[in-house]
C-alpha cells in the first residue's frame, strides 16, 4: 500500500515538474511591444472586436509596427499581425501549419455546416481541390450575362422610384437592394435557383439569411457578455461546446439552428433535381451541379458526402452574397462622397457604350476599364469586408518580419519565434493600410494610385493585386473571381445609369465588424446595415 502511494505521488510530482518545466521553457512574446491592458479580465479584446472595424488596427500598427502584442481574457497574450513577411508566412509558406481557432470553428459548423470553410488539412485539401474548377476565370466569366440580368433589376426599380417621385429623386437603403440583387445573382449561378428576392417574393431561404451574420458573428462586437462567452469557449471541451451551440437558446445560435434547417431541407432538393439531371446526361453548369458529379465520383479524393454537399451551398450563400453587397455599397458610398471620381467613372462607362454600340456589356469590355477597376481595387483595398482573419499556431514557430519591430527590452526583433497554441488576429485592414506597400497616402481613397504603375512590393501576400481583402495561399477565397466579375458588372450598369449624393445619414456611416463588415449608422447598429444614398437618373446632354 506504502509504495503505492509512494508511486502515485512519484508520478504526481513528475506530471507537474513536468508542466511547470514546460511553462518556463514555452516560448515567450513578452517583449513583443503593444498597448496597456484595458482589464485583467477582458485585457484588450474590446478595442479589438468593438470599435469600428481597423479603428484599432490602424492605431497600433501605427505605435508598435507590424505585430502588436494585446491581451484577450485572463491576461492570455495574442498578436495583432499585418507585417506582409508574417502574413505571407502564415497564410502562404506555412498555411496548414496554422489552422483557424476551433472555438471560431464551431460558430462557422452552426452557419455552414461541415463545408470548406470549416474544414481543415486533409478534408480541406479535398473540398477545395473538388471546388476550384468552378472558380476559375473563365467560369467566372461565364456568369457575367447574369450578374448584367440582376443589376439591371435594381436599375429599373429604381428607375420607377425615382420617376414617379416629385423631384425625380430617391433615398434609397444602398446594402438592402445590394443584399437581394446579390441573392438573387448568387442563386442563379451557383445553384441554378431563384431566391426572388429582388421581386420580395415570401422565399423562406432569403428570409432565413436575413441579419444571420449580425445575430451570430456580429454578437460579439455589440454585447460585452457575448464578447466574454465566445472568448471563455476557448478553455471549453468541443464537446461541451458543440453541446451549448445545439441547445442554446440564445438568438445567436437559435437563427442559426433555424436558417440551417431551411437551408438544407432546399440544399438537399435541389441535389435531389441536380442529381436526376445528372443521371439523365443532362449537366447543368452552376457551380452545384458540378458539385453534385463530385458526389457521384467512384474516387474518395474528390468525393462529397451528402452533408458536405448541403454544407457547400450553405457556404457559398453565406460567403458569397453579403461580401459583394457590402463591398458595392461602400464603392458607392466614396463615390458619393468623391463627386469627380464618380464623374470620372461614369464618362469611362459612356465611353465604353458608345464604343460597342448597342450591344450588352461583355466582360472583356469591363477588363478594359481602367478606372472602373482603379475603382473597384480601391474600394476591396479601403473597406476590406472581412477585415480580420483569426488563425492559431499548429506548432511552436518562427514568423518572418518585413520590418524590424523594437522589444520592450530595448532590443530589435527580427524575426518572432511564437509558441504552439499562440492565437493570432490576422489584421487584413491594416496590411492593405500599409505604406510600405500602398504609398504614403495609403488612409486617402484614391483609385488613381492603381493607375500609376508605382505599386510594386518585394513581398506578395494577397491572391489579388497584392490586396489582402481576398486573404492568400491555401485558404485564400476561391469566389474571388466570380467576386470582381459581379461587382464590375454592377458598378457599371448602376454608375452608367445613376447619380449617388451623400445624406445627412451617410455622413454618421460606422464600418461595423459583424461577421462582414457592414455600413451601419452611428447609434444605430442594431438596425443592421444601413446607408442611405441620394439617387437621381444620370442625364447624358446631347
Ligand atoms: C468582395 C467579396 C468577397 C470577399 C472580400 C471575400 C473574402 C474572403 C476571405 C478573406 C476569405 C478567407 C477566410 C478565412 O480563411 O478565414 C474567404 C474565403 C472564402 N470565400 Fe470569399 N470573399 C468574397 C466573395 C466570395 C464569393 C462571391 C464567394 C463564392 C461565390 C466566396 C466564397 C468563399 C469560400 C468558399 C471561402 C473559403 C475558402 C477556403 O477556406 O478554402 N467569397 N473569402
Amino acid at each position: 500500500m506504502e509504495s503505492y502511494t509512494f508511486s502515485l505521488t512519484a508520478l504526481g510530482l513528475f506530471v507537474v515538474v513536468l508542466g511547470v518545466r514546460r511553462y518556463l521553457t514555452r516560448i515567450s512574446v513578452r517583449h513583443v511591444p503593444g498597448p496597456p491592458s484595458e482589464s485583467f479580465v477582458f485585457g484588450n479584446l474590446a478595442d479589438v472586436h468593438q470599435n469600428e472595424a481597423g479603428e484599432t488596427d490602424f492605431k497600433w500598427q501605427d505605435l508598435y509596427g507590424g505585430v502588436v502584442r494585446f491581451k484577450a481574457l485572463f491576461g492570455e497574450d495574442r498578436l495583432l499581425v499585418s507585417d506582409p513577411k508574417a502574413l505571407q508566412y502564415i497564410y502562404q509558406t506555412s498555411g496548414y501549419h496554422f489552422p483557424k481557432i476551433p472555438e471560431k470553428q464551431e460558430m462557422a459548423k452552426i452557419m455552414t455546416g461541415t463545408g470548406i470553410l470549416w474544414a481543415e488539412a486533409d478534408v480541406h485539401k479535398r473540398h477545395r481541390k473538388v471546388m476550384l474548377p468552378g472558380f476559375g476565370s473563365h467560369e467566372a466569366k461565364s456568369y457575367f450575362p447574369i450578374f448584367l440580368h440582376h443589376a439591371d433589376q435594381i436599375s429599373m426599380k429604381w428607375k420607377d422610384i425615382i420617376m414617379t417621385s416629385a423631384d425625380q429623386s430617391a433615398v434609397l437603403d444602398m446594402p438592402d437592394w445590394a443584399s437581394r440583387a446579390m441573392l438573387d445573382a448568387i442563386g442563379e449561378a451557383a445553384f441554378d435557383y431563384s431566391f426572388g428576392a429582388m421581386e420580395d417574393v415570401d422565399n423562406e431561404l432569403s428570409k432565413a439569411y436575413y441579419n444571420l451574420l449580425a445575430d451570430t458573428l456580429g454578437a460579439v462586437n455589440r454585447s460585452k457578455a457575448a464578447l466574454i462567452m465566445q472568448n471563455l469557449w476557448a478553455y471549453l471541451p468541443l464537446s461541451v461546446l458543440n453541446y451549448v451551440t445545439s441547445n442554446s437558446k440564445s438568438p445567436i445560435f437559435t437563427h442559426a439552428r433555424a436558417t440551417e434547417r431551411v437551408a438544407n431541407r432546399v440544399a438537399k432538393e435541389l441535389v435531389d433535381a441536380k442529381s436526376e439531371a445528372h443521371l439523365q446526361g443532362k449537366g447543368a453548369k452552376d457551380i452545384m451541379s458540378l458539385l453534385v458529379r463530385a458526389n457521384a465520383s467512384e474516387d474518395p479524393r474528390t468525393q462529397l458526402s451528402n452533408a458536405e454537399l448541403y454544407a457547400q451551398m450553405r457556404t457559398l450563400m453565406l460567403a458569397g452574397h453579403e461580401t459583394t453587397a457590402s463591398t458595392l455599397s461602400w464603392a458607392l458610398l466614396e463615390l458619393s462622397k468623391n463627386q469627380e471620381v464618380q464623374r470620372r467613372l461614369r464618362a469611362e462607362i459612356w465611353e465604353k457604350e458608345e464604343e460597342i454600340g448597342g450591344r450588352e456589356l461583355r466582360p472583356a469590355d469591363v477588363d478594359s476599364m481602367p478606372y472602373l477597376n482603379a475603382v473597384l481595387k480601391e474600394t476591396l483595398r479601403f473597406h476590406p469586408v472581412s477585415p480580420l482573419n483569426h488563425r492559431m499556431s499548429g506548432r511552436d514557430d518562427v514568423l518572418p518580419l518585413s520590418k524590424p519591430i523594437m522589444g520592450t527590452n530595448g532590443e530589435e526583433i527580427h524575426k518572432l519565434p511564437i509558441p504552439k497554441g499562440m492565437r493570432l488576429v490576422l489584421s487584413i485592414a491594416a496590411y492593405n493600410r500599409n505604406k510600405d506597400v500602398f504609398g504614403e497616402d495609403a488612409d486617402v481613397f484614391n483609385p488613381d494610385r492603381w493607375l500609376s504603375g508605382d505599386l510594386t512590393s518585394s513581398v506578395n501576400v494577397g491572391v489579388y493585386s497584392n490586396l489582402l481583402t481576398f486573404a492568400g495561399g491555401i485558404r485564400a477565397c476561391i469566389g474571388f473571381r466570380f467576386a470582381l466579375v459581379e461587382l464590375q458588372a454592377f458598378l457599371a450598369e448602376v454608375v452608367g445609369k445613376f447619380e449617388f449624393y451623400p445624406t445627412p445619414q451617410s455622413e454618421k456611416i460606422r464600418r461595423e465588424p459583424s461577421g462582414v463588415m457592414i455600413p451601419t449608422i452611428t447609434g444605430e447598429s442594431e438596425k443592421g446595415a444601413q446607408l442611405p444614398l441620394l439617387v437621381r437618373v444620370a442625364a447624358k446632354d446631347d
